[in-house]
């Protein structure tokens, strides 16, 4: 049996990480903390899943590893000096394991690799997220990592800047440029989270698009997160190794 915690119990995310642990057979909820809750009644756990903001969740983070709980960390706003932080960390307790994903749902992390995999032949990309205008972030998690993947993929293939990532934008009508690629944030009600990864070249297109419709899609990731991380000590960065992506 795995004594799960939750971070963030009240929120969009954890609200629905307590349900999902609930139903599972070999999961027990045994503490849903949120804002301004001791987080002594998670003392006990095998696995804490964080669902709460950018600016809470290192604090979290530490308070886990410094307790040797695992820990399963959805929430956004990891930079590369954030996870070196948590390597560090890590290093003093080398028995424990932190899962970072930016998003746990199937079709978002393949929707990831398949644009990884169209990155080297296009010349030009470009991003539009979508969510839920209650999103604490811009651009979402998500946005980064797959623009993180894009930028290696056209730097091994060779391909130089983006044909049009200098046009004259005074208004910033173009977006957000990350790693060279313009990403655009659309917030909107009626919207859940939503990606779409524009790629162009000579007379074609190429647009792969996700589409989350309900937190439901994220908690099988979730679930197979908490169950792997207990086993893998050290910093997972996604959930690919659980889907058997590489
Ligand atoms: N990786 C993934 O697949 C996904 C990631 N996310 C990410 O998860 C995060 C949360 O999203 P969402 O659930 O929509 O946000 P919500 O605002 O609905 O939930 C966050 C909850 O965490 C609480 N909280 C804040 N600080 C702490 C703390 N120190 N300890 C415990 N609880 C705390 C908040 O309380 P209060 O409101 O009182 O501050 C709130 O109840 C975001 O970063 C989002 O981008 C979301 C969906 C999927
Ligand atoms: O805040 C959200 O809702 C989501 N956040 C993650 C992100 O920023 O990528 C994952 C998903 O897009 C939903």
């Amino acid at each position: 049996m795995i004594r799960v915690g939750v971070f963030g119990a009240n929120g969009r995310m954890g609200a629905e990480v307590c349900r999902a642990v609930q139903r599972v057979d070999g999961l027990q909820l045994v503490a849903a903390v949120d804002a301004g809750d001791p987080h002594d009644e998670a003392e006990g756990c095998d696995v804490i899943v964080d669902f709460t903001h950018p600016d809470a969740v290192m604090e979290n983070i530490k308070w886990c590893i410094d307790r040797g709980i695992h820990t399963v960390v959805g929430t956004t706003g990891f930079t590369e000096q954030r996870l070196e932080q948590v390597r560090a960390w890590l290093a003093d307790k080398p028995e424990v394991g932190c899962l970072i994903a930016s998003n746990f749902s199937i079709g978002a992390v393949l929707m990831m690799h398949i644009a990884e995999m169209a990155a080297a032949y296009y010349p030009s990309v470009e991003v539009i997220e979508l969510h839920h205008p209650q999103k604490a972030d811009a651009p979402s998690g998500t946005a980064g990592s797959t623009v993180e993947l894009i930028a290696a993929a056209r730097e091994k293939a060779g391909l130089g800047e983006v044909p049009d990532a200098t046009m004259h934008d005074p208004d910033g009508a173009r977006g957000a440029v990350v790693q060279g690629v313009h990403v655009h944030s659309v917030r909107l009600q009626g919207l859940v989270a939503h990606q779409e990864v524009l790629f162009g070249g000579p007379g074609e297109t190429l647009t792969i698009r996700h589409d989350s419709l309900d937190r439901a899609s994220f908690m099988p990731g979730v679930v197979k997160a908490v169950q792997d991380v207990p086993s893998h000590p050290g910093l997972t960065l996604g959930i690919e190794r659980l889907l058997g992506i590489e």
